[in-house]
């Protein structure tokens, strides 16, 4: 079966004169066709760098990435629809002008596309905001227009590199549930990095838990709960689980006071 993302044997090292850091060994891991996947790993265990490279932005010094069924040429991009941790919008267009702009690129004609941008703010209640420019946009509202930009895109696969990191802490949440209901009524193969173990366990089918640089996948998380999630899951005996066990895998023996 064709997934949506192969990673495989990926190998990164950064050279400046003569030094050198290696950030990514041997990483191998995939996507599935409508799959939520997410990374959890130590700050600086090359996350960001894994993305840079999905989407063409750096060269692997080793190994292969396919998207689909392509194998993808070193710095070829386009291929991935990228949402980064700020909002990227275009602030010389209007909310509205950002959406028909995604829904344009991915081949809608003009009118539809301006019909069909009003349809999408309206879902997800933005509708008073279409002819707003983004800098009037509150952080989280900025966050809701750039992911259905994401979302819009035609390539079928989405990376999201902490999309949610610098909002509070309940706009957060609110966020992650907004987000949860959308993707469940239109699966895309998605790829998300995040620092907080409950974003991953309430949106993920799977996670996959990166050691700190150079970075190797040190374990794979089948999370099992049944769709639709929400804020029930907070209450599950397995979530805290599960919560506990990928914390442990995060924190470094020293500062636990253990001995390795
Ligand atoms: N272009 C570059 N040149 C040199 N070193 C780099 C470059 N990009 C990233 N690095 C280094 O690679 C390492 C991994 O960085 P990366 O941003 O991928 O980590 P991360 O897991 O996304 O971190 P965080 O969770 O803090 O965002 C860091 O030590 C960083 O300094």
């Amino acid at each position: 079966m064709t997934h949506a993302l192969d990673v495989v044997g990926v190998s990164k090292t950064f050279a400046s004169g003569r030094t050198s850091k290696a950030v990514l060994d041997d990483v191998s891991f995939h996507v599935k066709e409508g799959e939520f996947v997410s990374l959890i790993g130590p700050s600086g265990s090359g996350k960001s760098t894994l993305f840079h490279l999905i989407g063409g932005l750096e060269k692997a010094n080793a190994g292969e990435i396919r998207i689909g069924s392509r194998r993808i040429a070193p710095l070829e991009r386009g291929l991935i629809s990228y949402m980064p941790q700020h909002a990227s919008l275009l602030p010389w267009l209007s909310v509205a002008g950002n959406i028909e702009m995604a829904l344009e690129i991915a081949g809608i004609d003009r009118m539809e596309a301006r019909q069909s941008a009003r349809q999408w703010l309206a879902r997800i209640g933005l509708e008073r905001d279409a002819d707003s420019y983004p800098h009037a946009l509150s952080g989280g509202m900025q966050q809701r227009v750039s992911f259905l930009r994401a979302l819009l895109s035609p390539q079928p696969l989405m990376c999201l590199d902490e999309p949610f990191g610098s909002l509070d802490a309940l706009t957060r949440q609110h966020m992650q549930t907004w987000l949860l209901s959308l993707w469940e009524e239109d699966r895309r193969s998605v790829l998300f990095i995040t620092h907080s173990i409950e974003e991953a366990l309430l949106l993920s089918d799977r996670i996959l838990v990166l050691s700190t640089a150079p970075a190797k996948v040190i374990r794979e998380i089948m999370v099992p709960f049944p769709r639709p999630r929400g804020e029930q899951l907070w209450s599950d005996p397995v979530f805290n689980e599960l919560k506990r066990e990928i914390y442990s895998l995060l924190t470094p023996a020293e500062s636990k006071g253990g001995h390795s």
